[in-house]
């Protein structure tokens, strides 16, 4: 990992006061329902793990695992379903956990597919949101940071499957893939 192809965006600090901010208000808005916290994989397992800690009301977890970016950093409109649920989400509360919505295609399939499986309902939550880049009409129930429109790594997310392991939410500099 080169610490010189990023920049640091947030640090840690700033994105633990976010993702408690997030936990309180999903607690609040759940308490007393049958909460359903959906991961995709693999961009928000470190996000999911660190918010389910500090949620404070009882919570399950399933995991699905999409991909539409492969090795590039432009989304290929493609979104391939590589594993999906364990359970049964018949009459749930649904909270699907995302690292960042960009194009909106990934998480539009997703929710999409998810109401076709009678839930109670399903909302979404997103650490990262990158709005100038939308490409269908789709926005998060909880969104963590509006972001500028430039291409991030860390803190699980990555770029052809390398920096997910950097703390901070980066940059990665333009000069790595333009190469
Ligand atoms: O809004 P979109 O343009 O669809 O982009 C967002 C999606 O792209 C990334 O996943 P990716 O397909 O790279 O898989 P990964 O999570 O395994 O890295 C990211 O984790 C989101 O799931
Ligand atoms: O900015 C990004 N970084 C990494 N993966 C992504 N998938 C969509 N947007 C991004
Ligand atoms: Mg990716």
């Amino acid at each position: 990992m080169n610490r010189n192809d990023v920049e640091i965006l947030y640090d840690k600090e700033t994105i633990r006061s976010k993702v408690k901010e997030l936990a309180e208000q999903i607690s609040r808005d759940y308490e007393g329902k049958d909460l359903l916290l959906v991961g995709i994989l693999k961009g928000a397992f470190v996000f999911m793990a660190d918010l389910i800690r500090e949620i404070d009301i009882p919570v399950e977890l399933d995991f699905m695992d999409v991909s539409s970016y492969g090795m590039s950093t432009v989304s290929s409109g493609e979104v391939r379903i590589l594993k999906d649920l364990d359970y049964s989400i018949k009459d749930r509360d649904v909270l699907v956990v995302e690292d960042i919505i960009d194009t909106g295609l990934t998480l539009k399939y997703i929710k999409e597919l998810l109401l076709k499986r009678e839930p109670r309902s399903v909302k979404t939550c997103c650490l990262l949101d990158k709005p100038e880049r939308r490409k269908v009409d789709i926005n998060a129930d909880y969104v963590g940071f509006v972001i500028p429109d430039e291409f991030i790594v860390g803190y699980g997310i990555d770029y052809a499957e390398k920096y997910r392991n950097i703390p901070e939410i980066c940059i990665l500099k333009p000069s790595v893939y333009q190469k």
